[in-house]
C-alpha cells in the first residue's frame, strides 16, 4: 500500500542538508525533513486537513497554557516513569502509530520500535505499515512492550485475525481509531500529487476532473462503517482481555462512553489530519475536567496532537492525561534512521526533566492541575475550573 519513495529521491547521509549534529530542538527535526525529503513525502507527512486549523491549533493550544511552578523544593533524582495501560516504560510520552513512515526512512517502523527498546518509552505501532507484525515484533529488545493500533476493516475478519495475531506476538495494549471512518480532506498532499501527475504531462479532461476528492498518496484498506459502541466494544473484547483504548475521542461525552464500555479514551484528532476545525486535546481534558472528572479515575486518558516540547508533556500529565503521544515530531525525526528517533527522545527526555525540577516536583505523581492555568481567564475562576 504504501508508495514507495524511490531510492534515487531520498538523500543519503552525505547529501543531507541538515545534519542530525544541528538538531537540539523537536522542531528543528521538522525543518530537516522540509530540507532532506522530497517534497512529496514531507507533504504527506506534514499535511493537515483542509485549511490546516487543526493542525495548527493543536500546536497553539499547548501554548495557552501557563506553569505555576513552586521553588524551594529538594531536587534530588528525577523520576520520569509513568504506568501506562498497565505496563511501565521510562516515560511518559511514546510513539504514536503512523502509517506512511517509510516515506521518512525505509526502515522507519523498525528504527521507530528499536529506539523505543532502547530508551524504554512505549512505541503504538501502526498496522497500517510496511513491515509485518512478525516483524515488527522480531525487532522489540528482549524486555521492551508495544502495543498495536488498529482500523476496523471493512471486512472485520481480516482484522479479528490480525488482532488475534497481535495477541500472540505479545502486543500487550490495543488502540481501536475511530476519527478517520473517511479520510480527511488532505490539500498539502493532494497538491504535490496533482503537480507531480502534471509534470509527468499526465493531464485530464477538465469536465471530469475530481482530483479535489483525492485519497491520501498512501492509501488505507476500506473501513467499517457499521460498527456502534455496543458491537465494537463487544467484537473486541470477544477477541481480548487486554487494554483497549478508544483512539480519536474529541468530546467529553464520548470520554464518558469510553469509560462506561470498560476502554480508555484517547483523546486525538488525528494529528488535524481528519476534521479540520476539530477540537484539540487540551480542550477535550479542559471540558472533561469540568464535566466527567471521573473518567480520571476509572480510566487512563491517552493524549496527542501537536505535542513538540518536554514542558507540552508535563501539562498533559499536570491535565490528567497518563500517555502522551507524538505522532510527525518522530516521523521526522527517523528520517534520520534510529539515531535520530533515538535523538528525538533524548532531547524530550531533556526537556520533561528540566520542567520538572522548574516546576518543584521529582516525579509524575506530583503533577497535578493546581501547577498549570491559562492566562486568558480570569485567575481565580481557572483555578477553579482545572
Ligand atoms: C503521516 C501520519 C500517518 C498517520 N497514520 C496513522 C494511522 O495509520 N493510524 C492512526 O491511528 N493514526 C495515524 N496518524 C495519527 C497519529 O497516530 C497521531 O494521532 C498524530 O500524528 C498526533 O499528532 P502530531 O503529529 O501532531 O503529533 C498518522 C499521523 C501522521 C502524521
Amino acid at each position: 500500500m504504501v508508495q514507495d519513495v524511490k531510492k534515487s529521491e531520498r538523500s543519503s547521509v552525505s547529501e543531507r542538508r541538515v545534519r542530525l549534529s544541528s538538531i537540539i530542538n523537536i522542531l528543528d527535526f521538522e525543518y530537516a525533513a522540509s530540507q532532506n525529503l522530497p517534497p512529496a513525502a514531507f507533504a504527506f507527512l506534514k499535511t493537515g486537513a483542509e485549511d490546516e486549523q487543526a493542525a495548527k491549533w493543536n500546536r497553539v493550544s499547548w501554548k495557552m497554557l501557563r506553569f505555576l511552578p513552586r521553588v524551594l523544593r529538594p531536587i534530588g533524582k528525577l523520576d520520569l516513569s509513568q504506568i501506562i495501560l498497565g505496563i511501565k516504560f521510562a516515560a511518559p510520552f511514546f510513539i504514536c502509530p503512523a502509517g506512511g513512515a517509510k516515506l521518512a526512512h525505509s526502515e522507519a517502523d523498525l528504527c521507530l520500535t528499536k529506539a523505543a527498546g532502547r530508551h524504554q518509552i512505549l512505541h503504538w505501532v501502526c498496522n497500517n505499515s510496511h513491515v509485518s507484525q512478525q516483524a515488527m515484533s522480531e525487532a522489540r529488545a528482549p524486555d521492551q512492550t508495544t502495543f498495536w493500533q488498529i482500523y476496523a476493516r471493512s471486512d472485520l475478519e481480516i482484522t479479528t485475525q490480525e488482532v488475534k495475531q497481535a495477541v500472540k506476538l505479545g502486543y500487550k495494549g490495543f488502540a481501536l481509531t475511530v476519527d478517520a471512518v473517511r479520510a480527511g480532506k488532505r490539500e498539502r498532499d493532494l497538491k504535490v500529487s496533482i503537480a507531480k501527475r502534471e509534470q509527468n504531462g499526465m493531464g485530464v479532461d477538465d469536465d471530469e476532473d475530481d482530483d479535489f476528492a483525492g485519497e491520501p498518496s498512501v492509501g488505507r484498506p476500506e473501513m467499517q462503517l457499521g460498527l456502534d459502541w455496543i458491537s465494537a466494544i463487544e467484537w473486541l473484547r470477544k477477541i481480548t482481555d487486554l487494554p483497549i483504548a478508544i483512539k480519536g475521542i474529541q468530546c467529553w461525552e464520548d470520554a464518558v462512553l469510553c469509560m462506561d464500555h470498560g476502554a480508555h479514551p484517547w483523546l486525538s484528532n488525528h494529528g488535524g489530519r481528519q476534521l479540520d476545525s476539530a477540537p484539540s486535546a487540551v480542550e477535550t481534558l479542559i471540558s472533561m475536567r469540568q464535566h466527567c472528572p471521573e473518567v480520571f479515575d476509572r480510566c487512563e486518558v491517552i493524549v496527542d496532537g501537536g505535542i513538540t516540547r518536554g514542558s507540552d508533556i508535563v501539562k498533559a500529565i499536570a491535565l490528567g492525561a497518563k500517555g502522551v503521544g507524538l505522532g510527525r515530531p518522530f516521523l521526522y525525526s527517523v528520517s534520520f534512521g534510529e539515531a535520530g528517533a533515538s535523538k528525538a527522545i533524548r532531547i524530550l527526555k531533556n526537556e520533561v526533566e528540566t520542567t520538572m525540577a522548574l516546576l518543584g516536583i521529582t516525579s509524575l505523581e506530583q503533577l497535578n492541575s493546581s501547577y498549570t492555568y491559562i492566562p486568558s481567564v480570569p485567575f481565580g475562576t481557572l483555578r477553579s475550573v482545572l
